[in-house]
């Protein structure tokens, strides 16, 4: 794996663009992570090819170093061959981490199998688990038992109109989750339309990163990002993480 993402201090963010220029003011409002992803298409829609080496050469050549992530889009686990070669192929733009979805499946054979080829794949990847129907917990293991060949691991919703993450998935679930990958050496992030108000409830969970697209745009996820709110959620941060002043929320327990 070319790419190693290390554990700081602090929670991390992540927030996902489309293009160059939200690219950019993601960077200028203070995202550790600059995510690389088509809202429109779903909840981890993929950007054409030709997008992604625009906005990693602008990033980079205009200075940037901030970790590029994007994700390959909504491909069936079952279709590995596919994956892999989206996998390949998103790499091959120039992006430092590669995000594939791994939804709920009656059989958690082929998300094992996936996640075992793409810790072989000799890229930095992160497996976002989607969280809409709760996750398959032998599937979370297996994840965990690749230990650091998987760049980190995150959660996520599909289903971006029902509420949050904390509305999918109950705390102590998502505690459980963020302490077992932890402890098996992984960074953690969450996702799943988080807004500011979550932030007390997130950093309680004490994650590695959070992923914002839905609390950086004026209206939906699928408009336009505005420079403002990233600036919002990267200036809550430091008061919240003080100790002592971040609220321990259990909006689920
Ligand atoms: O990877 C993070 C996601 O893009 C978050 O999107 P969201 O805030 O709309 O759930």
């Amino acid at each position: 794996m070319s790419f190693h993402l290390s554990r700081q201090e602090g929670l991390r963010l992540l927030v996902s663009v489309r293009t160059v220029e939200e690219a950019w003011q993601a960077a200028e409002g203070g995202a550790d992570f600059i995510d690389l992803k088509e809202p429109r298409a779903g909840a981890l829609g993929g950007l054409p090819e030709a997008t992604l080496r625009a906005i990693v050469q602008s990033l980079r050549s205009g200075g940037s170093t901030l970790a590029i992530s994007a994700t390959i889009g909504d491909l069936p686990l079952t279709d590995l061959p596919a994956v892999m070669t989206r996998v390949h192929a998103v790499a091959a733009c120039g992006v430092d981490i590669v995000k594939v979805g791994i939804p709920r499946t009656a059989d958690g054979a082929p998300a094992m199998a996936a996640l075992d080829a793409l810790a072989a794949c000799g890229h930095a990847i992160v497996p976002v688990f989607i969280a809409d129907q709760g996750l398959d917990a032998a599937v979370v293991a297996h994840a965990a038992a690749l230990g650091p060949r998987l760049a980190g691991v995150m959660v996520d919703t599909q289903d971006k109109l029902a509420g949050s993450l904390f509305d999918a998935m109950p705390m102590a679930d998502l505690r459980h989750f963020v302490h077992t990958l932890r402890a098996a050496g992984q960074l953690v992030g969450l996702a799943g339309a988080l807004r500011l108000q979550h932030l007390p409830a997130v950093l309680s969970l004490a994650p590695d990163f959070a992923g914002f697209r839905s609390a950086v745009c004026a209206g939906d996820r699928r408009g336009a990002l505005e420079v403002a709110r990233v600036r919002a959620l990267r200036q809550a941060l430091p008061s919240l993480a003080t100790p002592g002043q971040a609220q321990v929320i259990d909006l689920r327990s």
